[in-house]
């Protein structure tokens, strides 16, 4: 393999990238690769280097051309003004387009352009983030999107089956400048192979991999292999699940596959909103950057506690009580809940209209709700069939009341004599009806039998009443009904959010308080609305005498109130993922479910609501199930919502975790699920994963030693302290003390070097170096310990100790034993 170096001789690690490539992990590639099939030098590094340089330099004029015509663009629109509501409307749709385009071209600027293709009919083919085409004449592409077919040889060509490609060049650019070229000649008339046919630009992917990390995830742009390459572009249609061990990179694969659909069915999807699930905020702040980097804005990002709008869920509770309410068997009890508002008295409610009493006896309020409930309506929807059931009752007996009263004041306003009979016609008793709806006294019993309810009502009345719990959750333990009992108030938790979407489901429509604030908005605006014009006509002469005035006049004839509301509102500018996630019912073109084996039932139920043509794509791995309500089996989750059809791909290379640091978690894994098999580790770092064992007394002291040891292990690297759940305050107050800028607490900086958190904030993140503290605690901490510290054990890629009190668990024991001392390194090197 060839590795050019910059031209100007500054940036000598060009060299070192290139000798790293033979550090893969299996040990049959430790020299330095002059491997023929693979790669050849074509020398003339600095002309090689200078001529790339005048193309990429080229490729950021044209970069730079486009972003000056998209900024002009979008002046010009925002200078426009007046003309008619459709004017108006294309001008906000091309200021947002314009301003997206002007992002879009900004994300690029780094490693725009990062591949070459030659092909043996002498074609070329430069390979970078966007696509940009010559503007002079015939639309010759200078840059091709990684995105579009033509690109896809420079992830899948191989020596075996070349494609046509000849060489296949990786360019590295350091701002806008060209700082070497890894080049891979494809031939198959080359005698060596490597053992390594399955790895695609291994220089370049060797130094991503050993690159430190910054806690932000990088994009994999430059450097997808052939197995991800495939799942990245598989059809948009149906669900794809995407299981492998930590480290395959499946969350990388998934974002870029967000970044390939957008770009291969940009209309379907742009209107209809992308969602990528996450475990957790933590993480969706690790992966945030991922797809402005490929340019692709406009994609939604949350937690399933984020997918009801207008609730903010971050209330923390047991993982116990979580994981009952994971279960499907909630959507029974919520039912039950409903049936349970629905009321009737024990023997009779008395209500006193005018001086008449009126009695409402059982078995009119049963009839009444069985007549309600047979209609098969939803709760809320069904309250006027209930309500028109009693006031019948009672009209007929206030008519009754009336008609046998013949001193009855003329109730009815008719002209018959006082003394004469009363005659009830149709008309009276539909007066009568409507005067019974208007008594308070109906409508509070009204409401206490049938009272419309939101969600919100439903679950913080059922959590504060163990009779209610009692009802609906027959089948639940005495104890397990104890985890849900709570006060009103607080906020909501996470696992309240699916139940939540469940009971409006079941409710119907409401949506009083988000209707009200909405309504409370809208008449504000129109208010300020009204104002504008005021002061607009109120500033015109009504003479109309010169043209400007009428031009005035003709303004506030175009601009009713409600339209300049609209246009002040905010609605106006939000863009489809806005109005997606303010949206309970948003249809989503598609979704993708990262560490998806965490979700509980009834978050797929919530999920597979909001994605009804069940274009998913979900990625995770069954081994690292840490949450009680989280799945061991794809079947299981999938089977009900699609039967069949879910396709499944598997990847089985581990980039992040060396493979001496995964023997380590392959031990583990065994014991989790003999079937299962650790993804192969693509290299290796010499140095052995060790274990050091601290008094209890010194575990805080301990702590410090060997992170203070770390920090000077990995240069600027960052170091991830992973504990036990109870452990976090105490260990996390002892490293802060120690180095100030460790970052600990429910949302972490993971920019800090030193970050302190628990294996469920761990999840899918990765650290150049890992300590984990107390296994054995972690491992006994949950029913779920074994995959927790399968999980813990393989956040590193470079660096992994243990540090502990009590007994290494099963599956540990072998670690290399280090004392720590403060003057010795614990890693022995
Ligand atoms: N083709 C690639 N080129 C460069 N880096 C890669 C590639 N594939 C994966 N990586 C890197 O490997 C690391 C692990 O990737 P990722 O977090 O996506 O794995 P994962 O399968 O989601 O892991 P886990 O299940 O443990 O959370 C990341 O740093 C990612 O950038």
């Amino acid at each position: 393999m060839s590795s050019f170096g910059v031209s100007d001789g500054q940036l000598a690690e060009t060299v070192s990238d290139s000798d790293r490539a033979g550090t893969v992990s299996d040990g049959t590639l430790t020299e330095a690769v002059p491997d023929g099939s693979r790669a050849a030098s074509n020398g003339g590094s600095t002309d090689e280097c200078g001529r790339e340089q005048e193309h990429v330099s080229m490729l950021y004029g044209r970069l730079d051309d486009l972003r000056e015509q998209a900024s002009r663009r979008r002046d010009a629109s925002l200078r426009a003004t007046g003309g008619t509501p459709q004017a108006r409307a294309e001008r906000e749709t091309a200021i947002t387009l314009y301003t997206d385009q002007l992002a879009q071209l900004s994300a690029v600027e780094n490693g725009l352009c990062f591949g070459r293709l030659d092909f043996s009919g002498g074609e070329r083919h430069y390979i970078g983030r966007i696509g940009i085409f010559d503007d002079s004449g015939d639309y010759e592409p200078l840059l091709l999107d990684w995105r579009a077919p033509a690109a896809r040889p420079f992830y899948l060509a191989t020596a075996a089956s070349p494609e046509g490609v000849t060489r296949r060049r990786h360019i590295r650019t350091r701002y806008r400048k060209v700082v070497g070229l890894d080049d891979e000649v494809l031939d198959l008339t080359a005698t060596r192979r490597s053992a390594h046919e399955d790895v695609t630009g291994e220089a370049a992917l060797l130094a991503a991999l050993d690159a430190g990390r910054t806690g932000r995830m990088r994009d994999i742009v430059e450097t997808i292999q052939a197995e991800q390459d495939r799942v990245i572009r598989d059809d948009l249609g149906g669900a794809l699940v995407v299981q492998g061990g930590p480290g395959t990179g499946k969350t990388a694969v998934a974002l870029h596959r967000v970044a390939y659909l957008l770009y291969t069915y940009r209309q379907q999807l742009s209107t209809r909103v992308v969602l990528v699930v996450g475990p957790n905020e933590t993480f969706l702040r690790y992966i945030s950057q991922v797809l402005p980097s490929l340019a692709e804005t406009g994609v939604l990002l949350g937690t399933v506690g984020d997918l009801y709008p207008g609730i903010t869920a971050r209330r923390p509770e047991p993982p116990e009580a979580a994981a009952i309410k994971g279960r499907l068997e909630m959507t029974d009890v919520l039912a039950a809940a409903i049936r349970d508002r629905q009321q009737v008295p024990e023997k009779y409610i008395d209500l006193t209209i005018d001086q008449d009493m009126l009695r409402l006896d059982r078995a009119i309020c049963e009839d009444a709700r069985a007549a309600a409930r047979r209609t098969g309506k939803l709760h809320n929807l069904a309250r006027p069939i209930f309500d028109t059931e009693v006031i019948h009752a009672l009209s007929l007996q206030l008519a009754e009341k009336i008609g046998t009263d013949p001193y009855a004041d003329d109730p009815l306003g008719d002209d018959d004599a006082p003394g004469d009979p009363q005659i009830l016609e149709e008309a009276d008793l539909a007066e009568i009806r409507r005067e019974l709806r208007e008594e308070p006294e109906v409508k509070a019993a009204l409401d206490w039998m049938w009272p419309i309810l939101t969600p919100q009502d439903l679950l913080s009345d059922l959590y504060a009443s163990a009779d209610r719990l009692a009802t609906a959750a027959p089948d639940l333990s005495d104890a397990e009904r104890a985890l849900l009992l709570r006060e009103p108030g607080g906020g909501w938790t996470p696992a309240d959010v699916p139940l939540l979407d469940e009971a409006a489901e079941l409710l119907g429509a409401h949506d009083k308080p988000v209707d009200a604030l909405a309504e409370k908005r809208r008449r504000e605006r129109i208010a300020y609305a009204e104002g504008a014009l005021e002061i607009m006509s109120g500033s015109a002469s009504y003479e109309f005498e010169d043209e400007a005035e009428s031009e005035i006049l003709a303004a506030t004839d175009l601009l009713e109130a409600e339209r300049l509301a609209e246009r002040h509102g905010e609605e106006a500018r939000l863009t489809p993922a806005e109005r997606a996630a303010a949206d309970r019912t948003w249809a989503f073109g598609h979704i993708v479910v990262d560490e998806a084996q965490e979700l509980s039932p009834m978050a797929w139920r919530l999920l597979m609501r909001r994605c009804p043509s069940r274009s998913m794509t979900v990625v995770g791995d069954v081994a690292q199930t840490g949450d009680l309500a989280g799945t061991s089996s794809w079947a299981q989750v999938l089977e009900p919502y699609v039967d069949h059809r879910w396709r499944l791909e598997e990847l089985t290379v581990n980039y992040r975790t060396p493979a001496e640091i995964m023997a380590v978690g392959g031990g583990l894994l065994a014991a989790i699920d003999p079937a299962l098999r650790p993804p192969r580790s693509v290299r290796s770092t010499g140095v052995e994963p060790w274990a050091a064992r601290v008094e209890p007394e010194h575990l805080a002291e301990g702590l410090v030693d060997v992170v203070l040891r770390e920090v000077a292990e990995v240069d600027d690297g960052r170091i991830g302290v992973i504990v036990a759940a109870g452990q976090e305050e105490e260990l996390g107050a002892a490293v802060t003390k120690a180095v100030p800028e460790a970052a600990v607490g429910e949302q972490p900086d993971l920019s800090s070097r030193v970050v302190v958190l628990t294996v469920r904030q761990a999840k899918g993140l990765e650290f150049d170096s890992v300590v984990v503290v107390e296994p054995a605690r972690i491992l006994a901490e949950s029913p779920r310990g074994l995959s927790d510290l399968y999980v813990a054990l393989t956040r590193a890629t470079q660096r992994l100790g243990v540090l502990h009190t009590e007994p290494l668990p099963v599956g540990l024991e072998g670690l290399r034993p280090v004392a720590v001392e403060k003057s010795a390194s614990p890693a022995g090197v």
